[in-house]
Formats: structure tokens, C-alpha cells, sequence
């Protein structure tokens, strides 16, 4: 009798990578849940690397549809990573409580920070303060416990990308957009809700060894020729203007973000 052998092989579906205009490499995925294990490989990979060469990862992570995309890809994250190495602040915050179901910290709790033992001292909340100015002035003391005087260089910087080309709390047409020597400023009108926030400034995040945006769904289908430099807009949307001087720049889209381009 002649026995047919089958042989099962797990299907092991990869993101399309592709590179665009100054480098930007594009992670393409089927679906959510193959954004965030792309994006939770890159997290390993540069973790891994930092820590070889500087014996820390430090780590800035925004707020939105984020944390939640971040959680889809935690399997990537377990296994040999060294969170007692981790360093982690906010690209931008919004000025409540961290227990508010609005704060970033709190959104990022839930979907990472309490899965994986980073010491909770290495993670840099805010301390709230009726006037954010104070805040952003708090955070900035907050890096330079880190960095000292130097302008920070975070190995990695998480950003998320609005339906209006907003990324941080830098929204299109803002004074902030121009802010050249704070690291950390403070803004009182957000359109989007809550209006009070702090956000990381261009010369921190265009600092950055590495800075990937992560964006998922329609709305942010017609803005990413603009964001890879396919298609200019004057002036340049927020997000457009994130080029680190000296790092990488990932994009990581799933395919309805990509169907534009
Ligand atoms: O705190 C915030 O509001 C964010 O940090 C913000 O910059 C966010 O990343 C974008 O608004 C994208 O949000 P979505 O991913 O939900 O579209």
C-alpha cells in the first residue's frame, strides 16, 4: 500500500517591505494583527541592538490607535528581551490623570506595560499640574535625568499618524510646529480632544535613531503619497515633516492605509 505523505507547513504570512523616497522603508500587512507583529519585530530588533552597544533601550510611544496594535504584536516581545533595560517616555501625553481613561500612559498600561516587566521607574509619566507649561517643563527635567544637557536620542520613537496629518500633539497649522528649542512643549488647544497636552518637539523626534509611524485603516489612505514623499503639499502636514537627521524611518500600514499608493 502506498502511503501519500502531506506535509503541513505553517503558513507564515510576512509584510510586503518596500523603500520610498529618503529611505522611508513601508511595512505593508494584511491585517492588524500582522501590522503589530511586524512593528513588535522591529520593537525586539532595535531593543536587542541598543542594548548591545549602549546597554539601555530607551523608547518614546504615542497615544491613539497605538497601544492596541502594539499589544497584537506582544508575542514578539516575550521571550529573551531584557526589560530591565528599557527606558520608556511619551512621544505626547494629555494632561490627566494617569488613571484617566483619556491618559496615554494608562492606554499603554493595558496593552504592554503590564504584560512585560519593565521596572515602573522607567517608565516617565507625567506629573500632572493645572498649567501644562509646567508639565512639559517637569517632563523635559524628566529626559535630562537621562541624557543630561544633550539633545536626547531615543532608539526608537512609536508615532501614530490623524486623519488630518497630525502625529504627537503637532497638528497642522499650529505655532508648535515651529518650536525649535524646547524638547518638551505644552499645548492648550488641541483639536483633538483633550485640548491640554505635551508633546515631544521636531528636534527630538528628527533626533531619533529610529522612528516608525504606525497607521491602519481608510482614513489614512489619502494622505501617505504625502507622507512618502510621492506627492508634495505645501506646507507639509505635520507627520510629513518627521525625517530623523540620522536614523531610520519605517512606515507600518495595513493594506486599506495603502491602497492609495
Ligand atoms: O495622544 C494622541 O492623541 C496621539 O499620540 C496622537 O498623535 C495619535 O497618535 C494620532 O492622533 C493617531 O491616532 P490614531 O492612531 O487613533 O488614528
Amino acid at each position: 500500500m502506498c502511503f501519500k505523505r502531506i506535509l503541513y507547513l505553517p503558513v507564515i504570512v510576512m509584510s510586503i517591505v518596500k523603500t520610498y523616497e529618503q529611505g522611508r522603508q513601508v511595512h505593508i500587512g494584511a491585517s492588524g494583527d500582522q501590522v503589530g507583529a511586524s512593528v513588535g519585530k522591529l520593537v525586539a530588533e532595535l531593543s536587542k541592538s541598543a542594548i548591545a552597544t549602549s546597554g539601555r533601550f530607551t523608547l518614546a510611544l504615542s497615544g491613539g490607535s497605538l497601544p492596541k496594535i502594539l499589544e497584537k504584536g506582544l508575542s514578539s516581545l516575550k521571550g529573551d528581551l531584557d526589560f530591565s533595560k528599557w527606558h520608556v517616555f511619551f512621544a505626547d501625553e494629555r494632561c490627566v490623570p494617569l488613571d484617566h481613561e483619556d491618559s496615554n500612559y494608562l492606554a499603554c498600561h493595558q496593552a504592554l506595560f503590564q504584560h512585560v516587566p519593565i521596572p515602573r521607574e522607567q517608565i516617565y509619566t507625567i506629573v500632572l499640574n493645572t498649567n501644562p507649561a509646567v508639565v512639559a517643563q517637569e517632563y523635559t527635567q524628566q529626559l535630562i535625568s537621562l541624557w543630561g544637557t544633550e539633545l536626547p536620542r531615543f532608539d526608537l520613537i512609536l508615532l501614530g499618524m490623524g486623519p488630518d496629518g497630525h502625529t504627537c500633539s503637532l497638528f497642522p497649522g499650529h505655532a508648535l510646529l515651529n518650536e525649535n528649542s524646547l524638547w518638551v512643549a505644552s499645548i492648550l488647544d488641541s483639536p483633538k480632544p483633550p485640548p491640554q497636552r505635551i508633546t515631544l518637539t521636531y528636534p527630538v523626534v528628527n533626533n531619533a535613531a529610529a522612528v516608525a509611524f504606525v497607521a491602519t485603516g481608510d482614513s489614512k489612505a489619502p494622505l501617505m503619497r504625502h507622507m512618502l514623499g510621492l506627492e508634495t503639499q505645501t506646507p507639509s502636514l505635520p507627520a510629513a515633516r518627521i525625517l530623523p537627521h540620522n536614523g531610520q524611518l519605517h512606515w507600518f500600514i495595513d493594506e486599506a492605509a495603502a491602497s492609495k499608493l
